[in-house]
């Protein structure tokens, strides 16, 4: 018996459609479930691109990496001299909700990296991060096209089908000012005593309902978006 599955992808390789066809729905009841995305991080080298990107329009092939990850490990820290703590906040600016783990040869606590049920929708801790999660904006430091975090939020329920085909518009068609990588959210849908949550990589998404609304939580709809933000008011 298997208790896990390890894809190692290539360095550059864009994980969205492996996640296309390992995120299942659970009415297909596989005995297989996609848990999360981990990126290797070569600390010294990221120091380096980030300081060749400086003042230039591009961005360091790792942000990519970066956007779609749900656990970043940052290795070879014994390698670099400069503070960690910048490295962490580049990392932090690209995917505000990514979790970063320092290591040397990545000798990690295998329970921080296992088990994450990045996509599983009853996940408590992910949803506690999301509901408490409150940058609205991306790093003014960031330049306009580069991958950054964007969280929209607002109050009022919401109409699913609408909802869904707003999702649709922003991640099929491409009509807005972003390129969607990664989104999270939580919906007060109305009509519905259900917590939804929304997850999406790429062109996939799935809207779902998670939990109740606990009666001392104020109902909200928070959607984070994790792209190329072209425009901060789009
Ligand atoms: N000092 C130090 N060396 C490391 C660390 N991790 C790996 N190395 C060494 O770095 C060298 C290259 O290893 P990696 O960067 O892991 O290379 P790789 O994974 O084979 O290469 P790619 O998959 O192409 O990125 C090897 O000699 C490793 O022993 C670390 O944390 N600190």
């Amino acid at each position: 018996r298997m208790d896990h599955i390890l894809l190692e992808t290539t360095g550059l390789a864009d994980p969205a459609p492996l996640v296309s066809i390992l995120w299942l729905d659970d009415q297909l009841e596989s005995s297989i479930r996609l848990d999360s995305i981990i990126t290797v991080i070569d600390a010294k080298n990221f120091r380096r691109q980030i300081d060749e990107h400086t003042n230039s329009s591009s961005f360091p092939e790792a942000f990519h990496q970066i956007a779609f990850a749900d656990v970043v490990i940052l290795n070879k820290i014994d390698l670099v001299k400069d503070n960690l703590e910048d490295l962490e906040r580049q990392i932090h600016d690209v995917n505000a909700l990514v979790t970063v783990v320092r290591s040397v040869r990545c000798q990690v606590d295998l329970n921080t990296i296992f088990d994450r049920q990045a996509y599983g929708v009853k996940n408590s801790s992910q949803l506690q991060e999301l509901l408490e999660y409150s940058k609205s904006a991306p790093p003014n430091s960031r330049h306009d096209n580069s991958i950054s975090t964007l969280c929209i939020y607002e109050q009022d329920p919401v109409c699913l089908t609408k909802v869904e085909s707003w999702l649709e518009d922003l991640l099929w068609e491409k009509k807005s000012n972003m390129d969607i990588y990664r989104c999270k959210g939580i919906l007060n849908i109305h009509d519905s005593n259900q917590l939804h949550t929304l997850q999406a990589v790429r062109e996939v998404y799935e809207v779902v309902p998670a939990r109740e609304w606990s009666e001392t939580q104020s109902r909200m709809n928070k959607i984070v978006f994790i792209g190329i933000i072209l425009k901060n008011d789009s």
